[in-house]
């Protein structure tokens, strides 16, 4: 029997629109998921251990040469976004030669700050890489970085501190649109799966629309399990955009450019989508 689809599936709010109509029984036993932070699916990914899922976009980049991603789909925001912080002890203004906490859970936003501090700011920082727990991170640094819900329910408790949204940072220095997961796909896996690839990323997307359609019900389960007030969640959910069209190309191709540019990267890169069918013109390649 054929080995089961891993798919990856990350641990926060954001890619609830995505997953909450997916239909899971019509799988059944053919894909197990992986659920994790997003740290832990680059490095998984990476490693071989999933076949495709959300990732951070810039280990995306890394590891381009191995993956393709999967159609319009992403964690994208243009402006604010909600769920990536810098909480800061000083303003912005003062944070030259500043020590900041990175949370260990990203890599796309610790190096989106890394490129607003050193690039557009010009400043010179040094930072550590912790666990996501605000109070902690703040005790030896000027400020602290978090993502995903950390970040969401550290805002509710930061009063005596100066809170920057990556997303509306990043915008207000480019004008463009931020990309921060997308869904990549092992080219590897594709001989083995390419039909099953093809009904879950349909799944995804027709999940994607029925929340896009109809966002009541997932507002009011994010809303019971997660808390908060229910307008945040509203505003959450519309400021966040889950597909990769251009817009979103565009924004993120620019990050790439300003990360190899600060030799974060080791070169731009452009993101290639899979086309379904590649199995097919191999099969009639090969009679
Ligand atoms: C919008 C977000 O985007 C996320 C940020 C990521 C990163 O920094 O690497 C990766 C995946 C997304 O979940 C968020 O976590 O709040």
């Amino acid at each position: 029997m054929q080995k089961s689809l891993r798919v990856g599936q990350i641990l926060y709010t954001n890619v609830l629109p995505v997953y909450y109509y997916f239909d899971q029984p019509k799988f059944e036993d053919r894909i197990q998921f992986i659920r994790q932070v997003p740290a832990q699916l680059n490095q998984a990914m990476a490693a071989g251990e999933i076949d495709l899922g959300p990732i951070s976009s810039f280990s995306y980049a890394e590891h381009a040469s191995q993956y393709v991603a999967l159609a319009d789909l992403s964690v994208s925001a243009k402006g604010r976004v909600g769920s990536l912080f810098l909480f800061s002890k000083k303003p912005i203004e003062q944070l030259n030669g500043a020590k900041i906490a990175f949370t260990n859970t990203s890599a796309t936003t610790v190096n989106l700050l890394k490129i607003i501090l050193l690039k557009f700011y010009d400043y010179e920082i040094s930072y550590v890489t912790q666990e996501p727990v605000l109070e902690e991170m703040l005790l030896g640094a000027d400020a602290a970085l978090l993502i995903g819900d950390d970040a969401i329910q550290a805002k509710r408790n930061s009063h005596n501190l100066h809170v920057y949204d990556l997303g509306e940072l990043w915008h207000q220095f480019t004008g463009y649109s931020m990309t921060f997961a997308i869904w990549a796909l092992r080219k590897a896996a594709i001989a083995d799966h390419h039909d099953l690839i093809a009904e879950v990323h349909a799944s995804f997307l027709d999940s994607k629309r029925k929340t896009k359609e109809n966002p009541a019900p997932l507002i009011d389960y994010v809303h019971t399990h997660f808390g908060g007030e229910k307008e945040e969640w509203v505003r959450y959910f519309q400021g966040l955009q889950h597909d990769f069209g251009d817009v979103q190309r565009i924004g993120l191709e620019y990050y790439y450019r300003c990360a190899a540019e600060l030799g974060l990267l080791a070169a731009p890169t452009t993101v290639d989508l899979w086309q379904a069918g590649g199995r097919q013109t191999k099969t009639t390649l090969t009679r």
